[in-house]
């Protein structure tokens, strides 16, 4: 299956992290019918709203990128917000998708869908065979319920929607805020005031040993279109670059690109989530796609942006 550029296209969530690198991926392939709408201009928890935009824009094809999304305390502080926001964001999408009958949709999940303690590196398989991650459960459990939607219409209806599962995901249009973003943006901030600010200390949140896989966001873009063009199966698909590092090694390569020379140390009062979720992406390689950003040049194209929109909301 093909995506027709000149088809209309909504991307739900254009303007977050992923939704607007999916846009600038899909305007660089041509798609010349691409739908957006911020969240207030359609609140995606509004069942009858989304209802109706989908039905007056009757798109062709939908990727799933709005949803409340945070780190790891965010995640913990705010469980009923982060279950019951994204339930209702893709429960009304979906319906209102198979409502008028949208032929193709992705919906994008994350790793922390699987098991706390999953084998490493996590294969797709590994989907609901132990505990979660108590401080990201609710979000996993509505991620969860997500693809599980994507395989009921593709079962009963006969629809070719699918699922993406990203790692870690980094890149222009974070989030940076200290207390809601992900540990990437956040060290990308704490660095640069520290330097700013002539601090001989930085503080690390948890122990600093958790491994992450981190993605730069154009190349989950390129992956999304790729999954449309390649991917028609009920199963996720993880989507990860196959390689990690502990948090601590992170820090080191932020402070870096950043310029930053002090000490590092860290605040083992603070959670340190998940010990390791690096995917395992062979389903993806053999499908024949690569990721193309390493993570250093990456984190230094990422910095160089946070530079040029320092004080600019999201
Ligand atoms: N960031 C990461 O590391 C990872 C992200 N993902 C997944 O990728 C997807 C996108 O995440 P990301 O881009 O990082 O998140 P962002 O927070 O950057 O963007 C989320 C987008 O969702 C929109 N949105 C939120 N609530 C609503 C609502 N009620 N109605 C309509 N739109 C809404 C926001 O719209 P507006 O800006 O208009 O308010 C925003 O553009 C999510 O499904 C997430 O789970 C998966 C793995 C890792
Ligand atoms: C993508 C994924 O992201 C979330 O999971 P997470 O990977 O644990 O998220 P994180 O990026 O916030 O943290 C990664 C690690 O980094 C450590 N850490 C150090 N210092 C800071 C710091 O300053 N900020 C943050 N946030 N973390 C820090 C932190 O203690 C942890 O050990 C899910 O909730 C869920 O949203 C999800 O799906």
């Amino acid at each position: 299956m093909t995506i027709d550029p000149r088809s209309p296209i909504y991307v739900a969530g254009h303007r977050g992290l992923v939704g607007s690198a999916v846009w600038r991926r899909l305007e660089q392939a041509g798609c010349s019918q691409l739908i957006g709408a911020t969240s207030a201009e359609l609140d995606l928890r509004d069942r009858a709203a989304t209802t109706a935009f989908l039905a007056e824009h009757r798109p062709a094809v939908v990727i799933d990128a709005a949803a409340r999304v945070g780190g790891i305390l965010a995640n913990r502080d705010h469980p009923t917000e982060f279950l019951s926001d994204n339930l209702r964001i893709q429960v009304n999408l979906m319906d209102a998708a198979l409502e008028v009958r949208v032929p193709r949709l992705l919906f994008l999940g994350s790793s922390c869908i699987y098991p706390k303690y999953a084998e490493q590196p996590i294969r797709e398989s590994s989907l609901l065979t132990g505990e979660l991650e108590p401080t990201n459960d609710a979000y996993a459990i509505a991620k969860i319920a997500g693809l599980l939607q994507v395989q009921a219409v593709r079962r009963q209806y006969g629809l070719n929607w699918i699922s993406a599962m990203p790692t870690n995901l980094y890149g222009p249009n974070d989030n940076f805020d200290p207390v809601s973003s992900h540990v990437l943006p956040a060290l990308i901030r704490r660095f640069h005031e520290a330097k700013v600010n002539g601090d001989d200390k930085v503080v690390l949140w948890g122990t600093g040993t958790p491994r992450r896989e981190f993605l730069h966001v154009d190349d989950l873009a390129d992956a999304c279109l790729y999954l449309l063009n390649h991917y028609d199966d009920p199963a996720p698909i993880n989507v990860g670059v196959g390689t990690d590092l502990t948090i601590q090694e992170l820090a080191g390569l932020v402070a870096r690109v950043v310029g930053y020379t002090g000490a590092i140390g860290n605040d083992p009062t603070k959670p340190d989530g998940t010990p390791r979720k690096l995917l395992d992406v062979s389903r993806l390689r053999d499908l024949g796609w690569a990721p193309a950003v390493d993570l250093e040049p990456g984190l230094a194209q990422t910095y160089a942006w946070y530079l040029d929109h320092l004080g600019a909301d999201r």
